[in-house]
């Protein structure tokens, strides 16, 4: 049965598609242009077939991926957010997987939050909104311009202006001047080849109890494809594989956005 369509859920206008956007699960990551014909189309006039079933199966998971991200209800502060992140050319997490940053960081009763690739904010917010309120986010991006808008999204979503801190900088050289043992989260979005530094700094930043979680893992499909793959695939797979068999971590892999790879420190 397909879910109900929810007419106070709709997207934002700025989320919903100019350009067509097919909700695969990788949110609004995956567009399709305007003939249709996408990996995700479902084709209404097949139906009693195999391929028929297969896409009826599609068209469900489809919409209930845009009852997913509708769900979330992004405010403007967001919305504007969002918009400079594809301006920018960049990938924000999904409304979902926001939502998800959102819970984790509330069920953690996070005081201290760091993340790595601050991009404008978007992360940051939903992050923000689910820690304490006298909680701390430490963001890190190579990129001045990015943060400067973060900052400016974070003060329109009404945060104080100490509760962000906001570091310029590669990761690799700013996380080691972050404390042991000091962070109840960490959120990993930036660089894809240094994701298995990424892990052992978090290890190291988190405190027992501790959640890490990085976005992307699934790399639009790749992660799991055959054939040759780019190093930056090679490393996610490493990291996977690395998650799961840690003594110390307790992890799941959701398939939320493009993958989100969440793991409690015990
Ligand atoms: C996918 S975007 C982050 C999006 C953001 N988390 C959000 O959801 O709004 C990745 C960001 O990582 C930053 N970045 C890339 N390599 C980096 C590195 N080595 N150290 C710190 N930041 C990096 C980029 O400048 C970019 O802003």
């Amino acid at each position: 049965m397909l879910p109900p369509s929810p007419p106070r859920l709709s997207p934002h206008p700025s989320n919903a598609a100019s350009r067509r956007q097919v909700p695969d699960g990788s949110g609004y990551s995956h567009d399709e242009d305007a003939s249709g014909g996408g990996a995700g189309h479902a084709d209404a006039g097949a139906s009693g077939s195999g391929r028929g079933r297969e896409a009826a199966i599609t068209s469900i998971g489809q919409a209930s991926w845009a009852l997913a991200d509708a769900y979330v209800a992004e405010d403007e502060a967001l919305l504007r957010a969002r918009d400079r992140a594809r301006e920018a050319g960049l990938r924000p997490v999904t409304p979902t997987a926001g939502s998800v940053l959102r819970l984790l960081a509330a069920s953690v009763g996070a005081k201290a939050v760091a993340e790595i690739g601050t991009g404008t904010g978007v992360s940051g917010i939903h992050l923000l909104n689910g820690m304490r309120p006298d909680g701390v986010l430490t963001t890190v991006d190579t990129e001045p311009e990015y943060q400067q808008a973060a900052r400016q999204a974070f003060r329109a979503s009404g945060f104080a202006v100490n509760r962000a801190r906001l570091i310029p900088g590669p990761a690799l050289d700013v996380l080691p001047r972050l404390a042991d043992s000091g962070y109840d989260l960490v959120f990993c979005d930036a660089d894809r080849l240094e994701v298995l530094e990424y892990l052992a700094e978090s290890l190291r930043l988190l405190r027992p109890g501790g959640l890490v979680v990085f976005a992307g893992v699934l790399a639009n499909g790749r992660t799991v494809g055959t054939g040759p793959q780019p190093t930056e695939v090679l490393r996610l797979r490493e990291l996977l594989r690395e998650v799961h068999e840690s003594d110390v971590l307790v992890p799941s892999l959701l398939p939320v956005g493009d993958g989100l790879l969440c793991a409690a420190k015990r």
